[in-house]
Order: C-alpha cells, then structure tokens, then sequence
C-alpha cells in the first residue's frame, strides 16, 4: 500500500494532500493573500513558511510523515523537459534555487519534497507534468527574431488532465484527439493537444491577462516602459506577473469580487471583464488554425470556469470553431497521486533530471 503525500504550491495557494493508493486521506487548499506574500522578496525565500505549512497540514489531518511511501509535486520552471514523472534529484534542487527560468511559487514543490524525503531516508519524490513541458512543433517555435523563440510554458498538469478526462469521456485514446484546453486560473494559459501531444500553446507573458497577470503587451510600450526612470527587472517582472490583469486595475485577484462588480452596475467592471474573455476567445482561436481548425472540442479548465457568465461568453465567442467542454476547477492533486502511484507501480518511468547551467 502506497501512502503519498501532494504539494502544489501555487501563486495564491498551497494545496496539500495525502493519498492512501488512490483515495484521498485528505485535500487542502491554504490560500496565500498579498498581504502575507508581499514580505518575501523572491519564491525561494517563502521555504520556511511553505514547508512548514505542509507539515503542519499533514500532522493535523493526522498524517505522521514517517508513514509515507513517497512524496510528488508540481513541478517549477526547470528548463524544457518531457511530459510525465521526473525524480526530484540534487540537479533539479540546484537549478530550481540558483537557476530557474523564472521565478514561480511552483519552483518551491521539488525544492520541499527533497527536503522531506531526505528526512525520510530518502523515499521517492517526483514532479509529474511540469509547468515547462514543452512539446512545440518547430513551427511553432519560430519568432519575428532570430535570438527568441516561443516556449512551452504552462498548466500542463491540469491541461494534459483535461484533455485525458475528454478522451476518456468520448471513448477516443489522448493520441487521437484534438483539442485546444484553457486553463483559467489566476493565470491563463492555453494549449493545443494533437494526437497526444502538446503541439503548440500560449504562456501567461503572451496570451489573455488573467486575475493577476498582464498576458501579452504591445511590445513598443514594453520597451518605453523598461526603458523608464527606476525600471528594473524585478520591477518589470512583478509589475506583469503579480500586479497586472483584475489586480493592476481593482487590486483583487478574486475573479467573483470583479463579476460582481459588473453585475452591480460598475462599467468599468464590465469593459475589463468582458476584454478578459475577448482576450480568452481570441487566443483560443489563435491555437486552433495551427490544425486549420480541425479541433474536436474546446475545453475551458481553472477556477474561473466555475462563472457561468464567463464560460458562455467565451462559448458564444467560439463555438464557431468547435464545441465547448466546461471543467471547472482543476484535477490537479489527483492527476500529481496517480502519475507517482503509476511509477511507484512499475507501469511508468520516472526520467532523470540533469541541470542546465546558464
Ligand atoms: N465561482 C467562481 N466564479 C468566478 N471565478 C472563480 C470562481 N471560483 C474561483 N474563481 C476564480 O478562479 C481563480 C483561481 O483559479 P485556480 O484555478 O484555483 O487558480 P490557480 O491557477 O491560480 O491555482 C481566482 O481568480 C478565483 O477568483
Ligand atoms: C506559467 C504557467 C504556470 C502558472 O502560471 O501557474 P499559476 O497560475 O499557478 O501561478
């Protein structure tokens, strides 16, 4: 009997969970306000407090750690890597702390899970389906600049999930689908899956803005704006990541307080929501000429696809192109226990990091 232990530190919360096999022993979610991130300068500076509340979690479900069989996490922003399970080893620990891609809450999963494995003399811990899974065609990758190319970088986890439920759902295997997954959450990324692959996609710096992200800008005005007195990297970075979308224009990140908003009349609620779903629509768009429309199903996934207001917009939007799948929320804890159980099993195989150095 297999017992494991879920992290998914994420940019608004921990979720933290426990599997006996494949029932959940428990499933939290702590919430993180701003308030109480804003005291931290970098993501790996919140460790303590993350590891500490995942201890705190387990033991008061009544979970002791020296019961576990093994540990898995999201996985963070590690160099392009495969879909599927990867081991957390000391490669992985060391380029998530000194050489990320970018700072991101989920960097902190395989950074924690090492440590409480080697607590543990050392008992597996992986990352499954990690947020740089990145399967782009080449032509996909191309860029009007010969010094950039486009990246897969997303929410594979709850993405490729997505797109399994749907196969399964419709009787069809994930290798002969094609559909575009967005994923709605307090950031949004979209991706294309074709033929069991995720052939091309649109990351948070490019796609529609979201709760707390700017998505993607007008490159001119970027330029003015890195270029402007006191900017800085960390600033430009915080500026888009946290502080753009519903928080740069109402200062919340809780897409109901906006919905709201709108619905008790604020016009300036309304401009900006329904952009954020035009923004939605127009990208899911984007991802669909890739196979010249050839797209089975749409699939809108996150927390926001909880709003039925949210989903039929951008389903009036885009039912031109395909119909449309509603998944609220995200499968993600699950899809983490069952992807470790399988390679605990046997049925799959854990592949081995190797650090990329800068
Ligand atoms: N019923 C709902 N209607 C609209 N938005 C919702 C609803 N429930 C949650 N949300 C929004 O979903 C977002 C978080 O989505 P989630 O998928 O949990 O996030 P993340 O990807 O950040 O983990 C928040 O902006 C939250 O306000
Ligand atoms: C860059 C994709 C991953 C991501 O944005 O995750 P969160 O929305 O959980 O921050």
């Amino acid at each position: 009997m297999e017992k494991i232990l879920v992290m998914n530190p994420g940019s608004t919360s921990t979720k933290i969970a426990v599997y006996q096999d494949e029932t959940p022993v428990f499933v939290e979610s702590i919430e993180h306000s701003q308030d109480e991130l804003k005291k931290f300068d970098t993501i790996i500076e919140q460790y303590e407090m993350r590891k500490d509340l995942i201890l705190d979690v387990m033991e008061k479900n009544g979970v002791k750690k020296e019961d576990l069989t093994a540990i898995v996490s999201r996985g963070g922003l590690l160099p392009p890597i495969e879909a599927g399970a990867y081991k957390v080893n000391d490669d992985m620990v060391w380029q998530l702390t000194y050489a990320p891609q970018n700072e991101h809450a989920s960097n902190l999963g395989a950074v924690i899970a090492r440590a409480i494995s080697k607590e543990l003399n050392d008992i597996p811990a992986y990352i499954y389906d990690a947020v740089t899974v990145d399967e782009l065609e080449p032509l996909a990758r191309v860029t009007g600049l010969p010094s950039m190319q486009r990246k897969g970088m997303g929410h594979n986890l709850n993405m490729r999930a997505a797109a399994m439920k749907y196969a399964k759902e419709s009787g069809k295997s994930y290798n002969d689908i094609s559909v575009v997954v967005a994923h709605l959450g307090g950031g949004i990324t979209l991706s294309l899956h074709h033929h069991g692959r995720i052939v091309d996609m649109i990351s948070d710096d490019e796609g529609p803005f979201s709760p707390e992200r700017a998505g993607g800008l007008p490159v001119f005005q970027v330029i003015d704006m890195a270029a402007s007195e006191g900017m800085d990297k960390k600033i430009m970075m915080k500026t888009v990541k946290s502080q753009g979308g519903l928080m740069g224009y109402f200062g919340v990140n809780d897409t109901r307080i906006v919905e709201k908003m709108m619905k008790d009349g604020d016009k300036k609620a309304g401009l900006i929501y329904n952009a954020m779903i035009l923004n939605v629509a127009r990208n899911i768009a984007k991802l669909a000429v890739y196979v010249d429309g050839g797209i089975d199903n749409i699939i809108l996934t996150g927390g926001i696809a909880y709003s039925e207001y949210f989903t039929k917009e951008v389903e009036k939007r885009v039912k031109f192109i395909a119909p449309v799948i509603v998944y609220p929320g995200e499968n993600e804890m699950e899809s983490l226990a069952l992807g470790a159980l399988r390679v605990q099993r046997g049925e799959e195989t854990a592949k081995t990091f190797v650090k990329v150095e800068k």
